[in-house]
């Protein structure tokens, strides 16, 4: 009652969930369903998650591993956010995929599962001044999240555990989202409440006071009827923002957490003046060669649709076939395997005396958060210097890669010259034997390049001096219960 009429007060629709929560987590995704699994192993506390998409772990585009980019092309499953027209890749507008669904990105991504070096995690501390954010400190908790099952002891009975090999895939040749890990096998816990199809609005605020008491008393959301619904956090409780690294900065600031100025030209109140909100977004870039083959590869599935039909049923059958398993395989390269050292010392040299102007201009106007990008950059051009820190992946695929459309590229099948691979090599596709000068290459890539949907960084755990938004305990600055997860 005390929300109904907190929510008249405020001029919200009357329709209100009197439930209260000890902890609300916005965005069922990968970090939200972890973070809320864990949390509703206590009992005593009753454990809400909102997630705007719908519960799709019954699609074989979410669970078949071969279908594997089937799921991020069905647009109920995908934010595909939109970058604003980027001047140096041709005025071209971006999209970045991100998973619209419980599980969250784990439902639509690459299933990829591998660990970053040592010195990239102890950095986090570094930059923290705080030894729980290291490799050390981190490791007990990686090793919590794995089942690693060497393939020679997977029994041929189905268990109900995961296998995370390279892919997070079961033992039963079956994909598995964080929906799949974190919440199907535990739904029937009656602590642990899951809404889909419901999206997020806005935190709601008790009486301001000192800005070190902002107090979430409530989350605004529309359910899947179009109806405006909110919930209350209970006393002592908390809400944790897990809506992605597009998704968080954006419920933030239109609850008037964010760059007052930006919020107020939005016609958003300001309630916390906290400027790095929504900034230090970094992602990966992605580009690839495709050749062609005379071989047989994934192509010939979307080339024959009833050899497709064929394979697809020999899944269901007994897991079998080309859709059992995603064939690629990765590398990840490090300086020294791509540049000679004295070209790569003059790049670092180029980088370290641009760290100034770059961080400045990529700051937005915010002098802490320009303390930031240059630290964090420092850092990283050390990690170069040491060979820790990895600048390229490489993924290598059976199949056509890139964003011609099937129907604009020649109907072949499609792999690369490499090595052994010589003899099965027919010819260069993209971007094509003409693209021969650097000057040519950087041309195409400016002309194709996608994001490789890794976005990051919109939330950054730094000290305030360095312009952070959360502390090492994931707080939000100034806010008493309210606290970011994501990836
Ligand atoms: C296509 C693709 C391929 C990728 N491949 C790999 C890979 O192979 N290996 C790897 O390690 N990483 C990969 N990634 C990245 C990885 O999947 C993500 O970094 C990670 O899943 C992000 O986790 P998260 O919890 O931060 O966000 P998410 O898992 O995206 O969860 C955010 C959740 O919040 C929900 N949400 C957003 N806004 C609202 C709102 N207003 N109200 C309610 N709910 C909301 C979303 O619907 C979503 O479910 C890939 C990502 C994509 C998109």
């Amino acid at each position: 009652m005390k929300l109904l009429s907190q929510a008249s007060l405020l001029g919200l629709p009357l329709v209100v969930n009197a439930l209260a929560y000890d902890y609300i987590i916005i965005g069922g995704g990968t970090a939200g369903l972890t973070v809320a699994n864990r949390l509703s192993e206590d009992r005593d506390k009753q454990v809400l998650v909102i997630e705007a998409g719908p519960n799709a772990e019954n699609l074989q585009e979410v669970f078949v591993p071969g279908l594997i980019g089937a799921g991020q092309a069905l647009t109920t499953l995908n934010w595909a956010y939109t970058t604003v027209p980027q001047t140096h890749l041709n005025g071209r507008v971006l999209t970045i995929n991100a998973g619209k669904t419980l599980g969250g990105s784990t439902v639509i991504n690459s299933m990829i599962f591998p660990r970053a070096e040592k010195a990239q995690y102890d950095a986090w501390g570094i930059l923290n001044n705080d030894s729980s954010w290291s490799w050390n400190a981190l490791l007990p908790y990686f090793k919590k999240s794995e089942i690693f099952t060497p393939s020679k002891q997977i029994p041929t009975s189905e268990r109900r555990e995961e296998s995370l090999l390279l892919l997070s895939i079961r033992l039963n040749n079956t994909r598995c989202s964080a929906a799949c890990a974190y919440y199907t096998d535990f739904a029937d816990r009656p602590n642990f409440t899951v809404l889909t199809n419901a999206t997020v609005i806005r935190i709601i605020w008790t009486e301001q006071g000192r800005e070190s008491e902002i107090t979430a008393s409530a989350v605004e959301y529309i359910d899947a009827n179009n109806e405006t619904q909110v919930v209350n956090v209970s006393h002592g409780g908390e809400v944790i923002v897990s809506a992605g690294t597009i998704g968080t900065p954006k419920i933030l600031e239109l609850s008037g957490v964010g760059n007052s100025s930006i919020l107020q030209a939005a016609g958003v109140k300001p309630i916390l003046n906290l400027p790095s909100v929504g900034e230090n977004f970094a992602d990966h870039v992605n580009s690839w060669v495709n050749a062609f083959t005379n071989s047989i590869t994934n192509d010939l599935l979307l080339l024959h649709p009833t050899f497709a039909e064929q394979q697809l049923n020999l899944w269901f059958e007994n897991r079998t076939g080309f859709y059992s398993s995603v064939s690629r395989s990765l590398d990840i390269a490090a300086p020294s395997d791509i540049f000679n050292k004295s070209e790569f010392n003059h790049i670092l040299e180029e980088s370290e005396e641009k760290l100034d102007y770059f961080a400045t201009l990529l700051s937005n106007g915010n002098p802490l958060l320009a303390r930031g990008i240059q630290a964090q950059h420092r850092l990283a051009l050390d990690l170069y210097r040491s060979n820790k820190n990895l600048p390229l992946e490489m993924s290598l695929r059976p199949s056509f890669f890139g964003n011609t459309s099937f129907e604009d590229r020649p109907a072949r099948t499609y792999m690369l010259t490499t090595g052994p691979m010589a003899s099965i090599y027919e010819g260069e596709f993209e971007p094509g034997l003409d693209k021969v000068t650097d000057e040519d290459i950087e041309n195409w890539l400016r002309g194709v390049v996608q994001s490789y949907t890794h976005e990051v960084g919109t939330m950054a755990m730094l000290p305030q001096g360095l312009g952070g938004v959360v502390d090492t305990k994931l707080r939000i600055y100034g806010l008493k219960n309210v606290r970011v997860a994501g990836m």
